[in-house]
C-alpha cells in the first residue's frame, strides 16, 4: 500500500485510478462492483467487435464492376438501369419510383437537352440564311441552288426563339448553384455540353438548394416547386408552339438533311416529345430519366445489394467520364475489379471525332477495347461487351448506309443488320482471343440501353455470371 502510495505520487495516471486513501470498507465494495460492470461492457464491447470481424470476414466480398466506353457509349444510362432494378424502391406499390427524389433535377437536365437541341437547329437555319444571301459559303452545301428558300413565318418564329440563350444560361446555373461544390467542377466544353462531376451528389446539392429541404421525402411529392419564379419550365411552355413549328417545318428539316445533321442520333434528344416535355406540370418519367443527358467529368461509385445465388451481395459499380483523355486513363486505379462492362456505340460506324476528325468513332471504340484487352493488370477481369446504341444502328443500315463505306475490312460482305452485327461481333471476340494475357470467356450483347426492359433482362442474366466470378476470384484468394 505505503509503495503503490509512492507511485501514485509520482505518476498522475496513478494517482487519477488509486483508490482514495481513507476509503471505507462499504465504499470499497461499492467502488470494485462498479468497475467489475464497467469491464463486463468493457468485455462486451470487444466481442461484438471480435464477432463483426470474424462476419466480415466470412461475407462474400463487395462485387465490384466498373464501365467503361469512350464518351456518349451509354455508361451512365447503364447505371441508371442499375439504379431502376436495384436501389430501395418507395414501397411495393409504386415500382420504379426510384427516380422520384430525382425527377426535378432530371427535368432540368431534360429542358436543357431541348434547348441545346434547338439551338443545333436554329444554327442550322442561319447557316442555311447566310448560304442563301451570298455570304461565305459553308463547307456542308454542296451548291448554290441547293439552298431551300426559307419562309418569313420560319424566320419570325426563329427570331420569337431567341429567349432561348437566356433559358440556357438560366438551366446551366440551376444545375450548378453557388454553394453547391459545383461550379469549380463543372465545364462546358467548346460544343457547349455540360459535364458535371458525378462524384458530387450533384442531384441532392441542386434539390436542397432549390427548395430548402431533401426533396421527395413523402410518396407524392415530386420534388418540383411549381411556384418557383425562377422555374423556366413556364417560359418553354410560352414557346413551346414555335418551338413544335420551327423543328416540325418541312423546309427545317431539309435544311438539316443538307447540312448532315441527324438530331435524333445526338445524344439527349426530345424533340420529338416537345408537347410533353415542356408541358405547363411536365414531370419526367424513367423513360425520358435514361434518355437525358448530361456527361460525366470524374469517376463515382455507387452501392446496391442484390441477391444471385441465395446470399446477398453488396455491389460497387463504378462510372467514369469517358472523354477521350479520362477513358484509358482510369484502367491503372481499377485494377481490382472483378468485371468490366465495355460499352461500345456501334452505331457511331460514320461519324468522325470531335476532336481528332481524322479518327472514326467505332474504331476509336475498338482501339480502347484493343487497350483492355491486352492490359497486365486487368488479365483476372471478366470483361463484358455491350454493343449499344442498336436500334440507331439498325435505322442506319436499314437506310441504306453502307458499313463498308467506313470500315473498309468489310469488304464485298452483304449490309444486312445480321452480317454487319456478326462482323462487328467477332472483331472485338477475336481482339480478346489475340490480345489477352490468359484465355478469358467472350460475354457479348447487342444493347439499346435507353430500353429499360431489355436492358433489365440482360443484366439480370448477367448478375450470376458476375457473382460467379467473384466467387472463383475469393476462393482463390483464400
Ligand atoms: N438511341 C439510343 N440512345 C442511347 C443509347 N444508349 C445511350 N443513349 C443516349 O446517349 C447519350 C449518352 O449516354 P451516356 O450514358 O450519357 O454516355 P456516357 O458513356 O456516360 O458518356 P460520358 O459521361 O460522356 O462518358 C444519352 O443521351 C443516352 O440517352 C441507346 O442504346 N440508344
Ligand atoms: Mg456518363
Amino acid at each position: 500500500m505505503a509503495r503503490r502510495r509512492q507511485d501514485s505520487e509520482l505518476d498522475p495516471l496513478a494517482q487519477a485510478i488509486a483508490p482514495p486513501i481513507d476509503e471505507t470498507e462499504e465504499e470499497r465494495e461499492e467502488r470494485l462492483t462498479k468497475e467489475k460492470d464497467a469491464k463486463a461492457v468493457s468485455d462486451a464491447i470487444d466481442e461484438k467487435i471480435e464477432a463483426e470481424r470474424v462476419a466480415e470476414k466470412k461475407a462474400p466480398k463487395p462485387v465490384k464492376v466498373l464501365l467503361l466506353g469512350q464518351s456518349e457509349s451509354g455508361k451512365s444510362t447503364t447505371l441508371k438501369n442499375f439504379q431502376l432494378m436495384y436501389e430501395p424502391k418507395s414501397s411495393q406499390f409504386s415500382p420504379n419510383r426510384f427516380f422520384r427524389r430525382e425527377r426535378a433535377s432530371w427535368r432540368i437536365v431534360i429542358q436543357l437537352n431541348v434547348v441545346r437541341s434547338l439551338h443545333v437547329v436554329m444554327d442550322s437555319i442561319t447557316r442555311a440564311l447566310k448560304a442563301s444571301h451570298d455570304l461565305p459559303y459553308p463547307p456542308t452545301f454542296s451548291s448554290l441552288e441547293a439552298v431551300p428558300n426559307i419562309s418569313v413565318q420560319l424566320l419570325e418564329r426563329k427570331a420569337r426563339l431567341a429567349p432561348l440563350l437566356a433559358i440556357e444560361r438560366a438551366l446551366i446555373q440551376r444545375l450548378t448553384p453557388a454553394g453547391s461544390g459545383e461550379t469549380e467542377a463543372t465545364q462546358l466544353r467548346s460544343n457547349r455540353e455540360l459535364a458535371v462531376n458525378s462524384a458530387k451528389p450533384w442531384k441532392t446539392a441542386f434539390n436542397q438548394l432549390l427548395n430548402g429541404k431533401d426533396s421527395g421525402t413523402s410518396e407524392d411529392d415530386d420534388g418540383i416547386d411549381w411556384d418557383d419564379p425562377d422555374d423556366p419550365g413556364p417560359i418553354l411552355y410560352q414557346l413551346s408552339e414555335d418551338m413544335i413549328g420551327l423543328w416540325n417545318d418541312p423546309t427545317t428539316q431539309k435544311i438539316l438533311k443538307m447540312q448532315n445533321i441527324r438530331m435524333q442520333e445526338l445524344a439527349g434528344f426530345f424533340l420529338d416529345q416537345l408537347e410533353v416535355v415542356t408541358a405547363r406540370r411536365y414531370i419526367p418519367t424513367d423513360d425520358d430519366i435514361l434518355k437525358a443527358r448530361l456527361k460525366t467529368l470524374g469517376v463515382t461509385e455507387h452501392r446496391f445489394t442484390l441477391s444471385g445465388t441465395g446470399v446477398g451481395h453488396d455491389w460497387r459499380i463504378f462510372d467514369v467520364g469517358g472523354h477521350r483523355s479520362q477513358a484509358t486513363a482510369w484502367v491503372p486505379y481499377f485494377d481490382d475489379m472483378d468485371t468490366i462492362i465495355f460499352l461500345a456505340p456501334i452505331s457511331c460506324f460514320d461519324q468522325t471525332l470531335a476532336e481528332d476528325p481524322r479518327m472514326n468513332r467505332l474504331a476509336d471504340s475498338v482501339g480502347i477495347w484493343t487497350d483492355v484487352c491486352r492490359n497486365q493488370l486487368l488479365k483476372k477481369t471478366d470483361l463484358i461487351v455491350f454493343l449499344n446504341k442498336v436500334d440507331i444502328f439498325r435505322t442506319k443500315i436499314q437506310s441504306g448506309l453502307r458499313l463498308t463505306d467506313y470500315i473498309v475490312s468489310y469488304g464485298e460482305r452483304p449490309n444486312t443488320f445480321e452480317s454487319t452485327t456478326g462482323y462487328i461481333r467477332k472483331k472485338f471476340s477475336d481482339i480478346l482471343k489475340d490480345k489477352s494475357p490468359i484465355p478469358r470467356a467472350f460475354y457479348c450483347h447487342f444493347t439499346t440501353v435507353t430500353d429499360p426492359k431489355s436492358t433489365s433482362y440482360i443484366l439480370s442474366s448477367l448478375k450470376v455470371i458476375i457473382i460467379r466470378g467473384n466467387l472463383a476470384k475469393t476462393d482463390l484468394a483464400g
